[in-house]
């Protein structure tokens, strides 16, 4: 007889009477059918191997152990490439960030950096004879890679870099060294235990002269033993310069000395669909979980209500819910802008690059920031059992909370960001991105509150904003500070301007995916409501701005306050459908919380009963220090 599936009464009926086709929704966030039936078999694929099973959780070995373990399955999972029914690209990308490889690799993939960053950079920087040379090795795993370009002493400023390569014309050689301690390499992944290769990023001095930051191959370790090479610690040796600029021995320069920043700009924008996916899997673990928990008291005398029934419940898990249509729609726009970007950078077309880097720090800055406020909200929303490590929200907070730092702290890109819009609104020319920096904005003299209205208040907040800025500036000047000075006196209004900007792209991208997007009417409906829930939202978070630079009125503030509480309670009926429609498994969610059946107290039950501690009555350690102590009569 088959065994009756649980499913917990109150989820059971969230999920009755759904308005809307939640595989269409599946569909449109994989990026259409045929990619979900792709990805749930490469889900199924992985899933259902044993040996990619923990023994025990992870967070109940060592340091060593778990590194041990983590490795031994990503390179179980690299055997299992070969043979997946999604093909290498797909399953890669799949196995790297924080969908199906967190899954199996809870811990982090001790390969990452490899795909993300060591092929990338060989890919983007590499010459056709050094790629021939070393992408096939790479691919084939015969050498493990990292990026070091961060070191003790510099993270942000690469210009301040110490590691230095010294070209050698006689022995045509580079020497690479580290002339300090501060210029030890520190923070690269898979540099400490698992890399035998790196691109490092080093000073290159050449008929003594400093060209700047450039790229070099190095071996780091003997493919045989793995032994560190001799005078690795500080002294590199037969480095080769990637994409080398030396000429029988003669600097040339290349068309922009920011090409060699590429690498970074890939994972910015992979980054931004990385967090998002975090965000997806934190909100739908605090979503369930909020519909399965009863607590206090609603109206006196009722049944304990379920918590996503409060208001103030609801106020923290729709807007996060609605931020992962938002980032994720933005995420795709920023990824076609990379591809054409990329594509013309190859045929030596680098107009796109400003918008590229403005545009890939704008959002990583703003969906990793915002994403890890969201994450600890829902983390927040869960009581006592969101702060459990099995709940899956520390290490999805861990996970969000590093893409503020790596990949460049996200203050130093917001600074990025103000620099290009500043110049695009002096200069009134490019921004691809950023065309209502071009041309006079004429504001809307009465505030409208529709969908439409209210982009046209993010845009006079965007374009508003870079003028305070800009004014700022000058006042400064006029003053007679150096340029640096009133740039660093600035410093507040540019990175309110930069992230006014982020937002309205998030905004735009969203309401014109809606637009664009060929829906059912029963998605629409519940797509769109998410959408302008979110714009108000935010627009409600940040309405000093929009009272600075439009026309925004205490009364109009008053109306979108009812129109986003309105909107709460109608989304609130559709909490369970929508995170459903994310389609994460169990295993993806990893968190006893969110399981689909919302079986909750019984997981977490279990989930206790794996501690070495419950093993056994009285633990070992009451007979050393506790007894003692109690017979000791202090
Ligand atoms: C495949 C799916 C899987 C998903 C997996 C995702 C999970 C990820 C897993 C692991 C990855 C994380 C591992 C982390 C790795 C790292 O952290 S690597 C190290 C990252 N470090 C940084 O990002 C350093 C940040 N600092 C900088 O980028 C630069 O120092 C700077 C802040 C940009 C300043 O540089 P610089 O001083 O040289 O330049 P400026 O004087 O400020 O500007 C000069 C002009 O250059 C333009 N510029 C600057 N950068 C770029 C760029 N990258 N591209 C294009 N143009 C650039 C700038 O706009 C100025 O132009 P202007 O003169 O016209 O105004
Ligand atoms: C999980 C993780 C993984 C990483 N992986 C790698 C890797 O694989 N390879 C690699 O090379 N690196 C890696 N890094 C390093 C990472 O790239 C750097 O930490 C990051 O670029 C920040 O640089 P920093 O540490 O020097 O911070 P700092 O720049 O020293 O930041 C300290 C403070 O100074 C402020 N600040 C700095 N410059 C300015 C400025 N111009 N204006 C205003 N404020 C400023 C910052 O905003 C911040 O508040 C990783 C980091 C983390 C956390």
């Amino acid at each position: 007889m088959s065994k009756e599936i649980y499913e917990n009464p109150d989820l059971k009926k969230e999920r009755q009477n759904c308005p809307f086709n939640k595989e269409e929704i599946t569909h449109l966030l994989d990026g259409g059918k045929e990619k979900t039936i792709e990805r749930k078999q490469l889900e199924n694929y992985i899933l259902s191997d044993e040996q990619l099973k923990d023994a025990v959780p992870m967070e109940y070995l060592s340091h060593a152990d778990k590194y041990a373990e983590e490795l031994r399955k990503a390179c179980l999972l690299m055997h299992k490439l070969a043979d997946s029914p999604a093909g290498q690209v797909p399953t890669l990308r799949a196995l790297m960030g924080a969908g199906l490889g967190s899954a199996v690799l809870k811990e982090g993939n001790p390969l990452a950096l490899h795909y993300v960053m060591f092929i990338p950079a060989l890919m983007g920087q590499g010459t056709i004879d050094q790629q021939a040379k070393w992408l096939e090795k790479a691919y084939n795993l015969n050498m493990i890679g990292t990026y070091a370009q961060t070191e003790l002493g510099h993270g942000t400023f690469l210009r301040g870099l110490e590691t230095r390569a010294t070209y050698d014309p006689k022995t045509q050689e580079f020497i690479l060294e580290s002339p300090s301690l501060t210029a030890y390499k520190w923070w690269p992944g898979s540099l400490g235990k698992t890399a035998n290769y790196a691109v490092v990023m080093a000073q290159l001095y050449t008929k003594g002269k400093c060209e700047g930051t450039h790229p070099f191959m190095v071996q780091l370790r003997d493919e045989e033993t793995h032994e560190p090479l001799p005078g690795i610690v500080n002294m590199w040796l037969n480095p080769v310069c990637i994409s080398s600029y030396i000429h029988y021995g003669t600097y040339v320069k290349p068309t922009n000395s920011k090409l060699s920043y590429a690498t970074m700009v890939f994972v910015r924008v992979v980054v931004c669909q990385d967090v998002t996916t975090n965000l997806r899997k934190a909100v739908t673990i605090a979503t369930r979980y909020s519909c399965v928990r009863r607590q206090s008291e609603l109206k006196p005398g009722d049944r304990e209500p379920q918590v996503m029934d409060y208001q103030a419940q609801q106020n923290k898990l729709l807007p996060p819910l609605a931020a992962t249509f938002a980032f994720q729609l933005a995420a795709d726009h920023l990824w076609n802008l990379y591809h054409t970007a990329n594509n013309n950078i190859e045929q030596g077309d680098l107009e796109l690059l400003p918008d590229l880097h403005g545009l890939s720090c704008a959002l990583k800055a703003l969906c990793s920031s915002e994403a890890a406020n969201f994450v600890e909200v829902c983390r927040q929303s869960c009581g006592g059992h969101g702060y459990m490590s099995c709940s899956n929200f520390p290490r999805i907070y861990g996970q969000v909370t590093a893409a503020e730092t790596y990949e460049g702290e996200n203050t130093v890109l917001w600074l990025q960001v103000a620099r290009y819009l500043v110049k695009t609104r002096k200069e009134q020319s490019g921004g691809l991105s950023v065309k209502y920096l071009i041309g006079e904005e004429k504001g809307p003299k009465t505030v409208d509150t529709t969908l439409e209205g209210i982009v046209k208040l993010y845009r006079r907040a965007a374009v508003g904003l870079v003028d305070v800025a800009i004014a700022e500036l000058d006042k400064s000047g006029r003053k007679g500070e150096a340029p640096h000075d009133a740039w660093n006196h600035a410093a507040v209004y540019l990175i309110k301007a930069a992230q006014a900007h982020a937002r309205l792209f998030v905004v735009e991208s969203f309401v014109d995916s809606l637009k664009e997007g060929k829906l059912s009417a029963p998605v629409r409906t519940v797509l769109s409501q998410l959408c302008e829930l979110f714009i108000i939202y935010w627009l409600l978070e940040r309405s000093g701005d929009f009272f600075l630079c439009s026309n925004l009125t205490k009364q109009d503030l008053l109306l979108l306050n009812s129109k986003y509480v309105e909107l709460l309670a109608a989304i609130r009926p559709q909490a369970v459908n929508l995170v459903d429609s994310f389609d994460l498994r169990d295993e993806v969610l990893n968190s006893p919380l969110g399981c689909w059946d919302g079986n909750v107290y019984q997981r977490l039950f279990d989930e206790a009963a794996k501690s070495p501690l419950n093993q056994s009555n009285v633990h070992e350690s009451f007979h050393k220090y506790l007894k003692p102590l109690l017979k000791s009569n202090l």
